[in-house]
């Protein structure tokens, strides 16, 4: 049991508001008469109710049991999240129960098995576009901070399901929380490129400790109901039969004086000593300049945590509302909020996923080929409960493959993900042979190799029974290449990780897409469904970015300030660490797959070529753009120069072998102003259907920046014309890489953004 402050005087009934009590934010509540009483903006409570009015979602429901417990309940399917509406009912139910005098006490919970998944995230929406000065223009989030913490009446949380953000802020409020064992519980702010904004950065600290909590809020990291009880988060777990009880009688033990009153923010127990609270703070952020060097909003975290812990919680309140009410406003939220929805939007298939189709359930997988894909899917399902059957040609790989996957599930257990219990019970789902006699019920996945996979799918047809879905992992071949020997062309579907990239070609049927839908949820990936072309929609524009930076260098830029700039605007690598740990056969070969004269393909430079003829293959052969001197270290190699000038001599790009000088900024547009060229391609093609999966497909596909929201959108945000100009002018100058296409040079000239939903004649889907 923590050492808790507790309340010194509770009388049922009396509204007990706090000495130093500060209006966090400026007052409007539903009551204009306390509003005006207090000097509130009416006036933009008039115009946030009105836009409040048009978007209708949510309530809290109240019901007062009799035992004098009333349970507030937030239902706003499906995640419960906390729009407008939600909070004027919650204020109005919190205001009625604190009135009542059969009421002694307050429960606060979620319908359907979730507390709340937080703040709605349409409302950052609202605040931008209305320009709003204050949160609490919008939201009466004094109703936490005034009403229900100074209440007379002590409130309880009970939490089932997920308890995020905005929904964890407000159980931190109450004076216990008592959850199931499934229950969920974060403060996910961060990802949105915001900090949590109704004291969460002053109440989670107070509960869990400063590490845990900086440990949860930068890293937007959940934790489980038994984690949250050992820290103290949660104060008891109980089944969901018995929640709503526990928290009722739990509730009525601290009015009723038999546990204590505990104030959140009165507690300093868990915070460590001054010393300790300097040192985690100087750590932390270190590593946040580390490791997001483009992003503000970590750093602001740790100073309003900080504020807190120096200057007082209040102090600390301020601020979070003060740094939180600019950050809304930013381009990263802006951008962070798109993808949310994209990803969200990208399951979702028109055609195909609105026709009425349910999965069909798929009780067990195979896979051909152990190697570092096969036994990587192999991992990811077995994760999510799959019975796996590995099939490889002999004895030997198919045990170099179970240990691959033992390796990955170690690597599991090792950093605390899984038990040895649970490890031993996820490799029980393994089955290996080498034989297709046991391939009964199953989806397939093969490597990349065309001849291979034409004759696996050949060999499955025999075998397999008529609904198994045949599935196979590749980033660059056509389907129908592959599927050229069998006459299943309607089963085959490709894999790509960690994007699950769900390949159509034109005969795949909707059900075997809805089936793949639903096994990528089950197994954690976001998936975006595409059609079949060399590359579908990743690998083309990944191809494009690494060839852009090859013909940069070419043109006289050196390797490593690509690479230097590339990182400092958000790729987790520049394009040359990235061939090296691709490795350059395989970079060739992919390269070797694109028809000749397709956009990604007309670029012949040499570098890579000669490298390849000194054996420099990339981080595999130590040497590749860079050296490795037996770790991931990548050290900048001055040998690098006689194979870039043996290329440029070859390339001739440049008039009188000028070297070409760009600024960082010219850098930036040269290396992915093409990326956009060729996704526009792809979109144009109707190998993607909406601007959205772009984006979320060159995020996690190819780690361009979350905070800028995905190439398509980011494009967007330069606008068409000055792309198209920039393009225009490069063709000139360097040749057709360059040449913008008809759908970019169509939306410049129209002024359409290049997102815009498009006519889809050409849908490959
Ligand atoms: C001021 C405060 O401090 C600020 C905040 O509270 S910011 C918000 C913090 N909350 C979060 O970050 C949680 C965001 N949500 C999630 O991470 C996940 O949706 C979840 C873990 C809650 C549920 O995941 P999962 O079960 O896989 O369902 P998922 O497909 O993601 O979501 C289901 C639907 O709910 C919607 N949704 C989820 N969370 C939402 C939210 N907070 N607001 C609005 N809609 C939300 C999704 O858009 C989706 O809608 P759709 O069915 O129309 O596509």
């Amino acid at each position: 049991m923590p050492t808790v402050r507790t309340h010194p005087v509770r009388g049922l009934g009396a509204k007990i508001r706090w000495p130093s009590q500060i209006p966090l934010f400026k007052t409007t509540n539903a009551a204009a008469s306390s509003s005006a009483a207090r000097g509130g903006s009416v006036v933009v409570e008039r115009s946030s109710r009105r836009e409040r009015m048009a978007e209708k979602k949510g309530r809290t429901e109240m019901e007062v049991r009799p035992d004098g417990v009333a349970v507030i309940a937030v239902a706003n399917p499906p995640v419960n999240a906390l729009s407008i509406d939600v909070f004027y009912s919650l204020k109005d139910n919190y205001e009625e129960a604190l009135r009542r005098n059969d009421v002694k006490a307050i429960v606060v919970t979620g319908k359907e098995g979730v507390f709340s998944g937080g703040l709605d995230i349409n409302t950052f929406g609202v605040i931008q576009r209305n320009k709003a000065e204050q949160l609490n223009d919008y939201l009466p989030i004094d109703t936490m901070a005034s009403t229900l913490e100074a209440a007379g009446k002590p409130s309880v949380a009970a939490i089932d399901g997920f308890a995020l953000g905005g929904g964890l802020e407000i159980s931190m409020v109450c004076q216990a929380r008592i959850s199931t064992p499934t229950a969920e519980l974060g403060l996910p702010e961060l990802q949105f490129g915001v900090i949590p904004a109704f004291g969460g950065t002053q109440r989670l600290p107070r509960l869990v400790g400063l590490t845990k909590a900086l440990e949860m809020m930068l890293l937007s990291k959940t934790i489980k109901a038994e984690e949250a009880h050992q820290l103290g988060l949660v104060d008891a777990i109980v089944s969901p039969d018995d929640l709503l009880d526990m928290a009722c009688r739990w509730a009525l033990d601290i009015c009723e004086s038999r546990r204590p009153w505990v104030h959140t923010l009165s507690r300093t127990d868990k915070l460590e000593s001054p010393d300790e609270v300097r040192e985690i703070l100087k750590v932390a952020r270190a590593q946040v300049q580390k490791q997001s060097t483009n992003l503000q909003h970590p750093l602001l975290c740790i100073d309003v945590i900080e504020e807190g812990i120096v200057s007082g919680p209040r102090a600390g309140l301020r601020k979070e509302a003060i740094v939180f009410q600019d950050l809304v406003f930013t381009d990263t939220c802006k951008s962070l909020v798109h993808v949310f929805f994209s990803q969200r939007a990208a399951p979702k298939v028109p055609g195909i996923t609105d026709i009425g189709l349910m999965p069909r359930q798929v009780a067990k997988v195979g896979i051909v080929g152990g190697g570092l894909m096969g036994s990587g899917i192999a991992t990811a399902l077995m994760l999510s409960h799959y019975p796996v059957i590995l099939k490889a040609v002999s004895e030997k790989s198919l045990n170099a493959g179970i240990d691959r996957i033992k390796a990955n599930l170690q690597s599991q257990v090792r950093k605390g993900k899984m038990t040895e219990e649970e490890y031993e019970k996820t490799l029980s789902l393994l089955t290996g042979v080498v034989g297709y006699e046991s391939f009964k019920d199953v989806d397939l996945s093969v490597v990349e190799d065309v001849n291979v996979k034409q004759q696996v799918f050949a060999d499955l047809e025999q075998y397999c029974p008529s609904h198994c879905v045949l599935a196979t992992n590749t980033s660059t071949i056509d389907l129908d290449l592959i599927g050229g020997k069998t006459n299943s062309q309607d089963r085959i579907i490709a894999h790509v990780m960690p994007l699950l990239e769900i390949v159509r070609s034109k005969r795949t049927l909707p059900q075997v897409v809805v089936d793949l839908l639903d096994v990528g949820k089950k197994i954690k990936k976001t998936p975006i469904v595409v059609g079949s072309c060399t590359g579908f929609a990743v690998s083309r524009m990944f191809t494009s970015y690494t060839e852009t930076a090859l013909l940069l260098v070419d043109c006289g830029m050196d390797v490593y300030k690509i690479d230097q700039v590339c990182t400092e605007f958000g790729m987790p690598m520049g394009p040359f660490r990235l061939l090296d740990l691709v490795g350059f056969g395989v970079a060739l070969a992919s390269r070797m797959q694109y028809p000749e004269n397709s956009s990604v393909s007309v670029n012949k430079s040499m570098l890579v070529p000669l490298m390849l003829e000194d054996k420099r293959t990339g981080e595999a052969s130590q040497k590749g753009f860079y050296k490795y001197e037996g770790n991931r270290k990548a050290i900048p190699d001055p040998d690098i120069i006689k194979y870039v000038q043996k290329s440029r001599s070859m390339a001739r790009i440049m008039p009188d072998n000028e070297l070409l000088k760009l600024d960082n900024k010219e850098i930036v547009d040269m290396v992915f102003f093409p990326v956009i060229n060729e996704a526009c391609q792809v979109l144009s093609e109707g190998i993607a259907i909406k601007a959205s999966d772009l984006d979320v497909a060159s995020i996690l596909g190819m780690g361009f920046p979350q905070c800028r929201g995905g190439i398509m959108y980011w494009a967007d945000s330069i606008g068409a014309k000055r792309i198209h100009a920039k393009l225009s002018e490069w063709e000139r100058k360097y040749g057709q890489f360059f040449k913008p296409c008809s759908y970019l040079s169509e939306r410049a000239e129209e002024g359409v953004p290049l997102s815009a939903a498009k006519n889809n004649a050409n849908a490959h889907l």
